[in-house]
């Protein structure tokens, strides 16, 4: 699919977004927009205001002054932590969003499948969360998510949890779930290869209070292949972000 991601209207906006807590800036003003088919990477030192700026983005906090506006409600979230209800089995999970969005049975149940699908669960819909590894958790907060087919997606570090393999594994599912979706996304992490194999566009925050001091196109087609990141024009563009990062951190 190709989408002109430069004329469509943003799904998410910034416009001089500030945050203070207890009078102290936390977040610069910021002006971002995220467009259907981007999906937007933001690193940056510890404290900077990451997650700061996905919990405005998503409206689970306001900001102090300027605006954010969404043009759909229709928003996923995956953070780090899974939160999965330890007492329902992976596929009641998967429905759980669904089911409080009052999809009727059959639909839900339509989606739920495809959901488990997607992130290869199918055949572990009946175990309970303490029965999953980190990263089959992960995958079962993630189809809760796709189960109400989002046009925006906030992830807060939601691999950074897990080990290497498992989260070059995730990273690769979810390139070709972006590939093949292209909602927008606001990806935050501390992983340059991340940000970089995931991304269409990377900003580089500074330190609190966090504004953008870089930003980096990424030229790469998708689907993405993971030999993708043994190329030169791989390891330059990772060695631009880092160079920033080091610069402001
Ligand atoms: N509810 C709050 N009350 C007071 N201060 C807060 C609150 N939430 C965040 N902060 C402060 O705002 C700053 C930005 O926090 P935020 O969690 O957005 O940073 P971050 O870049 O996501 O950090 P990390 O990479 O460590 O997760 C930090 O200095 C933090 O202590």
């Amino acid at each position: 699919m190709t989408l002109d991601t430069q004329v469509a209207a943003p799904a998410v906006s910034f416009r001089q977004v500030t945050k203070e807590f207890d009078g102290v800036p936390a977040l610069a003003p910021v002006d971002l927009d995220i467009r259907p088919g981007e999906f937007v990477s933001i690193i940056g030192p510890s404290g900077c205001g990451k997650s700061t700026m996905l919990r405005l983005g998503s409206d689970l906090d306001a900001p102090s002054s300027g605006d954010v506006e969404r043009s759909s409600d229709n928003v996923g979230y995956v953070f780090q932590d899974a939160t999965l209800m330890p007492w329902r089995t992976v596929r009641r999970n998967v429905e759980f969003l669904g089911a409080l969005d009052g999809l009727p049975k059959a639909e839900l149940r339509d989606r739920v499948d495809r959901a488990l699908a997607t992130v290869g669960l199918t055949d572990y819909a009946h175990l309970l969360p303490k029965q999953l590894s980190g990263g089959m958790r992960m995958r079962t907060s993630l189809a809760r998510s796709l189960v109400l087919e989002p046009d925006l997606f906030f992830f807060d570090e939601p691999f950074g949890a897990l080990d290497e393999i498992t989260r070059m594994r995730l990273n690769q599912e979810l390139m070709s779930l972006f590939a093949e979706r292209r909602f927008a996304a606001l990806f935050i992490t501390h992983s340059v290869d991340e940000s970089v194999f995931l991304s269409t566009r990377v900003l580089v925050m500074s330190p609190r209070p966090g504004h953008v001091v870089a930003e980096f196109e990424v030229p790469f087609e998708y689907p993405r292949p993971a030999s993708l990141k043994f190329t030169p024009e791989f390891a330059e563009l990772e060695r631009q972000v880092a160079t920033a990062l080091g610069e402001v951190s």
